[in-house]
């Protein structure tokens, strides 16, 4: 392997800080932090020193540890100058390591080259990423997981049970005369049964993770005036949208982040749906079909006092029906459920039946009961655990049909879209990607 650079950044966020620390990572950290501290430094001891620039001009006065490959976060030699936070003083220390040697970092090459030196596995390092960027605890706690391993693990367990039946098909195809024996074994069928039930239960986890890092998109719908607004401004705790008891009050698409109970939602209130009279309003409602068919969840907004209104909702996409305005036709706060899904009764001015709004809400986020172990996942992830689904059924088909070799082929493609997932398979057009994403010094 060629001799890799050696790199530096500020780790710490920008602005003022208590204290700021510049990283670097490579073969040249050692020299770095001999010269700086006169003598070559103790492996991960805090050194108290004054940091100097090339005239002998104080810098700063802190600390300075070094961390010997292997064990370091990069798996490389680091050093770690810890400053005052001054954004001034840790772009002179930063200046001060690039002028012995160091070049500055990439944005996330610090943790590039954790997943190149074998620290962490491509799962794990965007983990990293979701971590520093989580908007709420579960986030945090997920993106741990995946830090720690968890999704990878689950990812390796298909993976060896997909290894097992490859074994076993390619041993078929080996021995011809006994090919067909073998391919059509119950005990075949029984594994491959099992190893597709792993695989839909990790794809459904992992796309509950995904919700996770990337927030709930949650479109709130219904007849004009049935108190959509109200809704949002309900769930958000304070007025964002405009509420009047004017029909066609909102007509554009307001999109609000809150925080309910921990979980990041992104609510969209739209205009409500109806043949509309002017050219506003029906641009509005065009826009709000348009956010319903991307929707993870609709809020289905009804007047519980009027007639059911006829609301042209997108087939796939799960909806809630929320009876607003309980406390004007008297119905309690409950729920119900029917053929076309669950319905809530609830009232937007006084409050009453949020609460069991707000848990179907964390439900849908992948929070609910049995939530607990819940990791964090991208649409890369789901996307590959998506098409080695769809190539394990196909394997299957062709199994059924004494289809030995492309069998064989459609497994081995299987594996292939799961490694994409933790980069045991060759992945360099995917790192400029994944790691571009993340910011400077990590
Ligand atoms: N009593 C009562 N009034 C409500 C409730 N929710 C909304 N309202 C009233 O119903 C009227 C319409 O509320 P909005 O929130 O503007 O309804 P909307 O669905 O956003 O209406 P458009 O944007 O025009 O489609 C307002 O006068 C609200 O104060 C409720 O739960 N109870
Ligand atoms: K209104
Ligand atoms: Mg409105």
């Amino acid at each position: 392997m060629t001799q890799r650079e050696t790199i530096a950044a500020i780790a710490t966020a920008a602005g003022a800080a208590g204290v700021g620390i510049v990283r670097v990572s490579g073969p040249g950290c050692r020299a770095i932090a001999a010269t700086l501290l006169g003598r070559p430094p103790e492996p991960r001891h805090a050194h108290y020193l004054r940091f100097r620039d090339g005239d002998g001009e104080v810098i700063d006065d802190g600390l300075l540890i070094h961390f010997p490959a292997p064990q370091s976060y990069t798996g490389e030699d680091v050093l770690e100058l810890q400053g005052h936070g001054s954004p001034l003083l840790l772009a002179r220390l930063l200046r001060r390591c690039l002028d012995l040697g160091a070049r500055p970092a990439r944005p996330g090459e610090f943790t590039e080259r954790a997943f190149l030196e074998g620290r962490l596995d491509l799962a794990q390092a965007e983990a990293v990423a979701d971590l520093i960027s989580a908007g709420s605890e579960a986030a945090v706690r997920a993106a741990r997981r995946s830090l720690d391993g968890e999704f990878s693990r689950r990812v390796h367990a298909v993976v060896e049970g997909l290894t097992a039946l490859r074994v076993w098909v390619e041993a078929a195809l080996d021995f011809p005369e006994e090919e067909v024996d073998f391919l059509a074994a119950p005990e075949l069928r029984r594994r491959l049964h099992d190893v597709a039930a792993d695989l839909a239960a990790l794809r459904a986890a992992a796309g509950r993770g995904q919700r996770l890092v990337d927030g709930l998109h949650v479109v709130i719908a219904g007849a004009p005036n049935a108190g959509k607004s109200s809704l949002l401004n309900a769930l958000a705790g304070e007025d964002r949208a405009i509420v009047t008891d004017i029909a066609g009050t909102t007509r554009d698409v307001l999109r609000e982040r809150v925080r309910v109970d921990g979980i990041e939602l992104t609510l969209v209130d739209t205009a409500g749906l109806r043949e509309a009279p002017d050219v506003v309003e029906q641009e509005g409602i065009r826009r709000a079909r348009a956010e319903l068919a991307r929707a993870d969840l609709v809020l289905a907004v009804l007047d519980d006092q009027a007639p059911v209104p006829e609301l042209p909702l997108p087939a796939g996409v799960p909806v809630l029906w929320l009876h607003n305005k309980a406390d004007l036709s008297g119905a309690a706060a409950h729920a119900e459920r029917r053929p076309d899904g669950e319905h809530l009764w609830l009232s937007a001015r006084t409050g009453e039946g949020l609460d069991a709004l707000r848990q179907r809400l964390r439900e849908a986020a992948g929070l609910g009961e049995g939530s607990e172990g819940a990791f964090s996942a991208r649409a890369r992830h789901v996307d590959a655990l998506a098409r080695a689904d769809a190539l394990l059924a196909q394997a299957a088909a062709q199994l059924h049909h004494g289809a030995g070799e492309l069998a064989a082929e459609e497994l081995r493609r299987a594996q292939d879209a799961l490694g994409e997932i933790t980069g045991t398979v060759d992945a360099d057009a995917l790192l400029g990607r994944i790691f571009g994403d993340f910011c400077i010094g990590k």
